[in-house]
C-alpha cells in the first residue's frame, strides 16, 4: 500500500470571519493543474472560504507571486500549485527544491501557504496525486493553508492584541 494511503488527515478547519485565499497555480502541465485547482477551490468552498485563481508561468515564479502578494494584496492565505516532471538535466532539482524553499522560508516568514506542487518522475505519478478522486494534493494544500489560517486566528485571539512578538 502506497504510504500517501496510510497518512492520518486532519478535520477541517471553521471560521466564523471571512477567509480569502489566493490559489497561485503554474499550469506548465494544464490538465494536470487543472485537476489540482479543482480540488483546492473545493476544499475552500466546504470551509466557506473565497479563492482567487492567478497563473504564473511555471513552479519556480509561485513563491515569487506569493511574495508580491504577500506586500501588494491582502489575502489570509496561498495554495500553492503545480507540478514538475523530471526531464533529462538537473534542471528538475533546481525547480523543485527551490520553488519549495522558497514556500518554506514565506512560511516561516509568517505566510500561511499549502504547497500542492507536485515534484514527480512522470505524468502517471503525477494524475494518481492530482485527480480530485485521486489523492486530490490540491485540496490538501489547499486544507494546510486554511488549518494555518486557523491557527493564526486562534492565537491572535487568544493573546487579545498582544499580536506578533518581534
Ligand atoms: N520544467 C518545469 C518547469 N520549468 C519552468 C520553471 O518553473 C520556470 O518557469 C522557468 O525556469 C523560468 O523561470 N516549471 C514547472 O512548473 N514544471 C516543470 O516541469
Ligand atoms: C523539470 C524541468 O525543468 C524539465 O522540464 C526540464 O527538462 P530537461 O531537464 O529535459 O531540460
Amino acid at each position: 500500500m502506497a504510504a500517501s494511503e496510510t497518512h492520518y488527515t486532519l478535520p477541517l478547519p471553521t471560521f466564523k470571519a471571512p477567509v480569502k485565499l489566493l490559489i497561485v497555480v503554474a499550469p506548465y502541465y494544464k490538465d494536470i493543474t487543472d485537476q489540482l485547482v479543482a480540488g483546492a477551490q473545493g476544499v475552500a468552498a466546504a470551509c466557506g472560504a473565497t479563492a482567487e485563481v492567478i497563473v504564473v508561468p511555471g513552479a519556480l515564479e509561485v513563491p515569487s507571486a506569493i511574495a508580491l502578494a504577500e506586500r501588494m494584496a491582502q489575502f489570509d492565505g496561498y495554495v500553492a500549485l503545480g507540478c514538475v516532471i523530471r526531464g533529462e538535466t538537473t534542471h528538475y532539482d533546481t525547480v523543485c527544491n527551490d520553488s519549495s524553499r522558497a514556500i518554506t522560508m514565506l512560511g516561516l516568514q509568517g505566510a500561511a501557504i499549502g504547497n500542492g506542487i507536485l515534484t514527480v518522475e512522470n505524468r502517471g505519478q503525477a494524475e494518481v496525486r492530482a485527480e480530485v478522486a485521486g489523492q486530490n494534493k490540491g485540496g490538501g494544500a489547499a486544507a494546510a493553508a486554511l488549518h494555518l489560517i486557523a491557527l493564526s486566528r486562534k492565537w491572535a485571539t487568544d493573546t487579545k492584541g498582544i499580536g506578533f512578538r518581534s
